[in-house]
């Protein structure tokens, strides 16, 4: 209790305690992840420590791993300027949509206080006296850097992740990383941003959520806590106040998701006109969730890894009927490996967005990350926003590049010069991550002992660049080594990283009890129902709710092609929400008509 008072005192109930109310086994699905499993009600909530695949390496405790020889590992921007060159690269399957989905489903399971720590309370990590603070990691640039050299940036400001200690959670001698997303796939980045809870967003009518108009369009509500620095005043205002407010293509994915309940709501009301606030919002919340997870680990998982591999790997199956792998004895947990791998997909990030008018004609660029923190500017140019993310994203050919911006501007209006591929390389020593090698072993059973050990997963050209660079093949960072694997026979990303993203999968079909695609969860879908939720596409989300959207490329992750046109939305599959009609409200229905 005495403890309960010291967390309540100094405003830290949010992230220190997990209070968990009696559980009902019939009740839907918590927002704050409580209750999952009946047994450990608390595990999988939205705060507690993270799971990992592999236990964490760190030097010291908490500090970033040795070289085996004790020396230090070498330099991040050094890693990426040998491994990554920059340039324009323009990919031969994929559109934007592609890494912008994967963006917006990252923070399902991850938050980015880290990186809200890193720009608001701890920017000064390049300054002299602070360079070796606790809770600072600056990433150095040498002074024959082949960019900066020409500048007087000699460091990136870089921030060690959070932890409990930090912020006297405990006084645990072992520190824990602060969680404050719920771990598993429940479209934590809708319902309970910054833990919130989903009171905030509701109306608490017909179980909508709260919208506003701008310029004829709506979207999520402004607030005074909200924060976007890179608005420019006075046209550019919208600033959500109860959900992330971070990059331009994730702030797509939010405004669609965000209207897309509200659309689920009104299609359920028309046909259930006897159902009340709460029945519309839960259904409309779980709808809206298994959809976008039917997106996500059907159709995103396919354009990154193929059809043939999946099925192989059992995440997608042929008869696409109910399926229930549920295990109470797994832990309830996405780990915190599946979350930071998905960075390597900084590598497809374009940065210009080539925006069109209301006719389809090209009007000019805009720098995509430039949009970042910038909800006023998005909101003002939805439309062409729109349409530029059918174009190609960047290429991983064989010579992989990342593009200009993201290696040098990464947090543009926030930092002079931020090199995004670098600082992953510095977080993952940060977060602990085993190396290269041991996760090679973890998914495949291959003892790694020398670098050319390392040719079935990585070209022979870039084990000679990693040679020198990580003198010990027991050093390479395990990003490095994604950076440059080959890419898997019939998909489109490395083979280890499908690994990484398969495990996830695994663990949250076996450990979420109220998985979509479970007959026996409380509140499951019927198989009619499970049915038109298999209809969903990236392309009927944005036919329903994208701005202008009238046509669409078939395949809404891919670039238009020939194989792959634009075809209007009336051609696109539409999930019939008659699966849902409620006999219970015949009478009422009938009485309307
Ligand atoms: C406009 C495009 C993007 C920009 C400007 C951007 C920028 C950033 C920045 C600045 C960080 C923090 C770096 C650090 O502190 O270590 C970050 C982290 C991250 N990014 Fe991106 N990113 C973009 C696109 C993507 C995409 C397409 C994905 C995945 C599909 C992605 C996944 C992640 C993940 C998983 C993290 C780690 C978050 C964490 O550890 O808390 N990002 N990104
Ligand atoms: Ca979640």
């Amino acid at each position: 209790m005495c403890l309960l008072k010291h967390y309540e005192r100094n405003n830290l109930t949010s992230t220190c305690v997990i209070d968990v109310k009696p559980c009902d086994p019939n009740e839907w699905r918590r927002v704050d992840g409580t209750c999952n499993n009946l047994k450990h009600p608390g595990k999988g909530s939205a705060q507690g420590g993270f799971t990992r695949v592999l236990p964490p390496h760190f030097h010291n405790v908490y500090e970033s791993r040795k070289a085996v020889s004790g020396e230090d590992l070498p330099m991040e921007r050094l890693v990426r300027l040998q491994l990554l060159g920059t340039g324009v690269s323009s990919h031969h399957l994929m559109n934007h949509n592609l890494p912008g989905f994967g963006a917006y489903k990252f923070l399902d399971i991850a938050s980015i206080h880290d990186v809200e720590n890193m720009l608001l309370n701890t920017s000064y990590c390049c300054e002299k006296e602070h360079m070796k603070d606790r809770g600072c990691t600056p990433t150095i640039i040498s002074d024959d850097d082949p960019v900066f050299r020409y500048s007087s940036i000699r460091c990136l400001n870089n921030t060690r992740p959070l932890t409990y200690q930090d912020y006297g959670c405990t006084t645990d001698a072992v520190p824990s990383m602060v969680k404050k997303a719920t771990p598993f796939f429940d479209e934590s980045q809708i319902y309970n941003a910054h833990t919130k809870g989903d009171k905030v967003i509701r109306t608490f009518k017909n179980g909508k959520l709260t919208m506003e108009e701008e310029d004829g369009k709506l979207f999520p509500p402004n607030g005074p806590t909200a924060y976007c620095p890179n608005n420019r005043a006075p046209e550019e205002t919208r600033c959500f106040e109860n959900y992330p407010n971070t990059l331009l293509p994730i702030t797509l994915y939010i405004i669609w998701f965000v209207r897309h309940h509200n659309y689920i709501c009104d299609e359920l009301a028309k046909l259930n006109p006897c159902w009340d606030d709460d029945r519309l919002f839960y259904t409309a919340r779980d709808i809206n969730n298994a959809i976008s997870n039917q997106i996500y680990f059907h159709e995103w998982f396919e354009a990154c890894q193929g059809r043939s591999n999946l099925l192989k790997a059992g995440i997608i199956t042929k008869d696409n009927g109910f399926r229930d792998l549920y295990d109470e004895t797994e832990a309830c947990e996405v780990p915190l490996e599946y979350f930071y791998v998905l960075r390597w997909f900084h590598l497809m990030q374009e940065s210009t967005a080539k925006m069109y008018d209301k006719h389809g004609n090209y009007v000019g660029d805009f720098p995509i990350l430039n949009g970042t923190f910038r909800m006023g500017f998005i909101a003002k140019n939805m439309e062409s926003l729109t349409k530029s993310t059918f174009n190609p994203c960047h290429g991983i050919e064989d010579t992989r590049t990342v593009s200009v911006d993201v290696a040098n501007n990464g947090l543009p209006g926030q930092q002079d010069a931020f090199d995004i591929p670098s600082a992953d390389i510095n977080k993952g020593r940060n977060v602990g991550l085993a190396p290269l090698v041991d996760y090679i072993y973890h998914f495949t059973g291959i003892n790694i002992t020398c670098f050319e050990d390392l040719e079935p997963f990585i070209p022979m050209k870039y084990i000679e660049i990693m040679k020198p660079l990580y003198k010990d093949v027991r050093n390479v960072d395990v990003m490095a080594g994604l950076w440059v694997s080959k890419i898997m026979k019939g998909g489109h990303i490395p083979e280890l990283l499908a690994h990484f993203l398969n495990d996830a999968w695994r663990r949250a079909v076996r450990s979420d009890r109220h998985w979509y695609e479970r007959p026996n969860r409380p509140h499951a879908f019927t198989l009619r129902q499970l049915k038109q939720i298999r209809k969903s596409t990236v392309s009927m989300l944005m036919c329903t709710v994208g701005d202008g959207v009238s046509e669409i490329p078939k395949k809404g992750f891919l670039k238009v092609s020939k194989k792959n046109p634009f075809v209007p939305c009336s051609k696109i599959q539409k999930i019939d929400f008659r699966a849902w009609a409620d006999d219970a409200c015949k009478a009422k229905r009938n009485n309307k008509n």
